[in-house]
């Protein structure tokens, strides 16, 4: 039975490193109960601070590094390098500052080389890649991720998957391309939402009034299709990390403040 919480904090920069402190946290849990840990990153603005707050802090030493798995919710299908990538501010917010095995860093395909022009490759390549890191025993095609992070968009979008996209009503594939993102750039690579729902712990962190209408109707009933982040739910625990812009339109009984 998976639970859902709803922690609000005063702003994007206490959001931002509490959910930092809540991630050390959650993987040196997981590293300690199972010897590793597999943690999904998302791209845009506070996903990014999280990954710096996680830099910043001391407590980033407790997490054993060469055993933890890097892996991606989503992509901007862009040229390797290129400052609009995911990848690219992940590796300048955190990745390239602590002791990561690069081995287990698992970046979806750059526009470039085999996949130059290929978005549809790229995406069945990451696929591969996410089936060979699956658990034998667990008739998955998806490794087990402890945290997968996504932010939200206004429009209720979460990785590269947008109200009435053809991607959310991918049942069968682990990560698909995206073609004409409302948001730039407009082709990109996403997990799907039943990779997403394979994590144990899902986390959607969210900061910005223009979120609030997203985030209340995600939290009130709204289907996937109209609103993607009412169907990113972990198989144990989803929680909605916000800052009270985000949620300043939350229906009553909905709104557990974590900070003054
Ligand atoms: O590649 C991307 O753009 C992200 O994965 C996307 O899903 C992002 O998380 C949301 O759009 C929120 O972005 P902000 O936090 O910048 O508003």
């Amino acid at each position: 039975m998976s639970s859902t919480s709803v922690i609000i904090h005063r702003d994007p920069d206490v959001l931002a490193e509490a959910a930092a402190a809540r991630l050390i946290t959650r993987v040196v849990d997981a590293q300690a109960a199972r010897g590793h840990a597999s943690v999904v990153l998302t791209g845009g603005r506070i996903g990014t601070a999280m990954l710096a707050a996680v830099r910043r802090s001391p407590a980033h030493s407790a997490i054993d590094w060469p055993r933890v798995d890097i892996w991606w919710g989503d992509e901007r299908f862009l040229p390797p390098g290129d400052p609009e990538r995911n990848e690219t501010q992940a590796r300048d917010a955190l990745l390239d500052h602590v002791p990561i095995e690069p081995a287990r860093v698992h970046p979806m395909p750059a526009d470039d080389g085999e996949f130059a022009g290929d978005p549809q490759r790229a995406a069945e390549a990451y696929r591969a890649s996410l089936a060979a890191a699956a658990q034998p025993s667990a008739d998955s095609d998806v490794p087990e991720f402890d945290v997968l992070m996504l932010g939200v968009g206004p429009d209720g979008h979460v990785a590269s998957l947008f109200p009435e996209f053809p991607a959310l009503y991918e049942e069968e594939r682990a990560a698909v391309a995206v073609h004409g993102s409302p948001k730039p750039p407009p082709t990109r690579i996403s997990l799907t939402l039943p990779s997403i729902r394979s994590a144990a712990e899902v986390w959607l962190t969210v900061a910005g009034e223009d979120k609030a209408a997203a985030v209340r109707m995600a939290l009130s009933g709204a289907g996937p299709t109209q609103i993607p982040a009412a169907g990113a739910t972990g198989r144990h625990a989803t929680m909605w990390l916000l800052d009270q812009g985000a949620a300043s339109e939350l229906p009553p009984g909905l709104d557990r403040r974590a900070t003054a």
